[in-house]
């Protein structure tokens, strides 16, 4: 009972960084929830709930080690962890672009599918999330890719501790950010509105709050986004001779997104030195807006 105790203090120990004393209101159900194992995924337990059984079906994409280490997942989680494979590509084509980066902020870090992939190639992953549930899964599973000691996790509202201007002073080299698509709903209309539809922000005020703490950025968007809004947002926040890259990014065949870079060494970047194995993800179409 004592080492159960111990750990779970060990534990929130390592969870708690950006600011140890904000955590205080949160540590009981910290503790419940790691004392009680909540949301451990058992990989070959078939899921009952429908709706997500064919992201269950694929649960070995979006995390690799599913069979051989504990993994968690809420139920929002199924449908929206990104893909390893994608989270792998986005990290290191982002490395590839920026080798001297060692920061990099995850906003809205769900269950650390990006979250890892970056601890795997930066020194220092802050990683911010409204639900703490969601960072539990993200520090979970973080340790069965043994990088927890890499990422540091925030619990709050993004657009409310934004505000605060405190994530200026990280010197944070890139911001990356999968922010909510609306659920699997996303898909039912042929274009998606990045100003209507993203949450819990449009993309100019995602993009305007980003640029305030670094000036690279990096959000991954729905297939069916309006690249045109990304267009006009582009050159609204950073001038008509301003570019935005979008990569679009499959995984088994299958279109999963967009990212979207900006930043002046995103966009010169040179295709041969382009990360090992390119074709994993196939960033089928490389779209210059102004290209
Ligand atoms: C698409 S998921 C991110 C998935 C993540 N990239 C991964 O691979 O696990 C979006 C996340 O945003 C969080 N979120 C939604 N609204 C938020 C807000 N206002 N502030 C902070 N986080 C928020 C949700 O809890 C959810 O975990």
């Amino acid at each position: 009972m004592a080492r159960a105790s111990n750990l779970s203090r060990r534990r929130l120990k390592h969870f708690v960084h950006l600011s140890k004393h904000k955590y205080r209101p949160q540590r009981k159900a910290l503790k419940a929830l790691f004392k009680q194992d909540t949301y451990r995924i058992e990989p070959d337990a078939k899921v009952t709930d429908k709706s997500i059984f064919k992201y269950w079906k694929n649960r070995h994409r979006l995390f690799s080690k599913m069979q051989t280490h504990d993994l968690y997942m809420t139920r929002e989680l199924w449908f929206s962890v990104t893909p390893e494979i994608v989270a792998k590509f986005a990290a290191r084509f982002i490395k590839s672009c920026l080798p001297d980066a060692q920061v990099i902020l995850d906003v809205y870090c769900g269950g650390g599918g990006n979250t890892i992939q970056f601890a795997q190639y930066f020194q220092k992953v802050y990683g911010v999330d409204n639900s703490l549930e969601h960072l539990y899964c993200t520090y979970r599973n973080a340790q069965a890719y043994s990088v927890e000691d890499r990422v540091w996790l925030k619990y709050g509202d993004w657009p409310t501790l934004s505000r605060k201007n405190r994530f200026e002073k990280l010197q944070i080299d890139c911001i990356f950010s999968s922010p909510p698509w609306g659920g699997p709903q996303y898909l039912k209309s042929e274009v998606y509105d990045l100003e209507a539809a993203l949450q819990p922000q449009g993309l100019r005020e995602t993009l305007q709050g980003f640029l305030r703490v670094s000036e690279n950025v990096v959000l991954f968007l729905p297939r069916n986004s309006d690249l045109g809004q990304v267009s006009q947002v582009t050159r609204e926040i950073l001038g008509d001779e301003a570019r935005c890259k979008v990569l679009y990014v499959k995984d088994n065949g299958f279109l999963k997104g967009i990212l979207c870079f900006w930043g002046e060494k995103f966009y010169n970047y040179a295709c041969q030195t382009a990360p090992e194995d390119p074709t994993t993800v196939s960033s089928t179409i490389d779209y210059d807006i102004d290209g």
